[in-house]
């Protein structure tokens, strides 16, 4: 901001809010808007976009939270551009009578959730059959955690300025952003080197992925270990060699007790009639999906000296302090209820703070750590490494089983000599475009989220 002339940033964001709701709008001359405005510069940039769409023949009102402490310069040019104001006792028609209201109420700035009078704006707000449009970010959520604190403003876009923040990306305050429009204002060359929060993207993940090459052989593609399913949940086994199959190891080799449920589906997969321990050479365990009560292969699994994943029954029944102290990396793949019981938290309270949790597992146990849900986190041991946020989930793959498929082709990626955070991070990518496919606007399965793997692959790499 030294750097530029007073207020050339705030123009910047206000040109770009201004043409992206005149986009919203199916015609600006004559539309309805109007303005949530708080007393910081949220507010200020919303008045300056309100400016520039009374200038193109919009009906532009501005709300005043607190008027005597609005920014007069903005409130200034939205008056000389023909708009006007009214207080928040008000505000009720005219968030019921606009075609467009933009909530500017706090930004980055807003910190605790909402203030009485913005709580009952917001849910005036949200009777109003109007297009909301959020200010840099929904008003009332936490921008750097994600977390909700009450009410806040539910947008059906958000224009966000200079950056994603993590609140935009972490659930639950991701599901009020609506879709997330982001207008560069130049701040690039001052961002932090290292961000708290890192979205991988198409070509991140296409770097990421193994590729064979003319001297590859199986062993040399990594062979992936999967010690899972029992006679009660042979279809967790099935499930799990399902998804290691599509995710570019040589060789899937499976222990365990459903042994002719995997073969009668898979015959490729090699099978060990042994415990991990003298299963033969593998390069990564997954231990854990459908293992009901045995703790045995878990603990074989984890007393070996290659990477190992471990998930659903295995969180539970793996010895804590074993994992907090074997020397090669341990990835832990939890749903919300499994990191409650890992943190001796509440599923709740795990829901509600998910980077924080994500976070504290992986210091607490010196693992990496994949929290699922529908905005997926990973979080390396190391505290100073950017949480990994995916943004490919959709709520279709809340089904059975899908779990055992992701913990599959993580497995598969860490044999084939990813870092767990990369083979989570690729892992949930895949997985997560794989599920759009496969379900695409209806119920999918499990089976078939596996089988949409390689698409998914493809469309990234090609
Ligand atoms: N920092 C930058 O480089 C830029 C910032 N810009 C804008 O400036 C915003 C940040 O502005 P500010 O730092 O002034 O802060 P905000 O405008 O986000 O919020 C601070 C104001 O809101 C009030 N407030 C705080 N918490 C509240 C709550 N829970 N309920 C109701 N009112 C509350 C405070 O009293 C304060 O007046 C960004 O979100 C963005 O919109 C843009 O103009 C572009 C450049
Ligand atoms: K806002």
């Amino acid at each position: 901001m030294a750097r530029l002339p007073a207020g050339a940033l705030m123009q910047r964001a206000a040109a770009g809010l201004a043409a992206a709701c005149a986009d919203a709008l199916p015609r600006v001359y004559g539309s309805r808007v109007t303005l949530l405005t708080g007393s910081g510069d949220n507010g200020a940039d919303t008045l300056y976009a309100g400016a520039r769409l009374a200038r193109r023949g919009a009906s532009v009102t501005a709300v005043l939270l607190a008027p005597d402490r609005t920014h007069p310069e903005a409130l200034k040019t939205l008056l000389r551009a023909g708009g006007t104001t009214a207080t928040a006792t008000d505000a009720a028609p005219l968030l019921q009578h606009a075609d467009l209201v933009l909530d500017g109420i706090v930004g980055i700035g807003g910190k605790g959730g909402l203030r009485p009078e913005a709580t009952h704006l917001a849910g005036l707000l949200a009777a109003s059959p109007a297009t909301v449009v959020a200010v840099d970010l929904p008003s009332g959520i936490e921008p750097d955690t994600g977390e909700v604190h009450g009410t806040a403003v539910r947008a059906d876009l958000t224009i966000t300025f200079g950056t994603h923040k993590p609140g935009l990306l972490i659930d639950p305050a991701r599901a009020y952003a609506g879709s997330v429009r982001l207008i560069d204002i130049g701040l690039a060359a001052t961002l932090p080197h290292t961000p708290a929060l890192e979205s991988l993207q198409h070509a991140d993940i296409a770097a990421l992925l193994p590729r064979p090459t003319g001297e590859s052989d199986k062993y040399r593609r990594g062979v992936v270990g999967i010690a899972a399913g029992s006679t009660r949940y042979p279809g967790a086994a099935v499930l799990a060699v399902a998804g290691a199959l599509r995710g570019g190891a040589g060789a899937v080799r499976y222990v365990g007790a459903a042994t002719d449920a995997v073969l009668a589906r898979f015959p490729e997969t090699l099978i060990s009639h042994t415990g991990p321990k003298k299963a033969g050479r593998v390069q990564a365990w997954v231990a854990g999906p459908g293992a009901a009560d045995d703790p045995a292969p878990v603990a074989e699994a984890l007393a070996t000296d290659v990477p190992v994943l471990l998930d659903a029954d295995g969180l539970r029944l793996a010895d804590r302090d074993t994992v907090r102290t074997r020397k090669a990396p341990t990835l832990l793949t939890p749903h919300a209820g499994e990191a409650a019981a890992l943190l001796g938290i509440s599923r709740e309270e795990v829901e509600a703070a998910r980077l924080t949790a994500v976070r504290e597992l992986a210091r607490r146990y010196d693992a990496t750590v994949l929290l699922k849900g529908s905005t997926t986190l990973i979080a390396a041991p190391d505290p100073d490494t950017p949480v990994r946020v995916n943004a490919t989930g959709t709520p279709w793959l809340a089904t059975a089983g899908s779990g055992d498929v992701l913990s599959g082709l993580a497995g598969s990626l860490l044999a084939a000599g990813l870092s767990p955070l990369d083979a989570a991070s690729a892992a949930a990518y895949l997985h997560g475009l794989a599920g759009r496919y496969a379900a695409d606007g209806a119920p999918t399965s499990a089976h078939d989220v596996a089988e949409a793997i390689p698409r998914a692959w493809r469309d990234i790499t090609t």
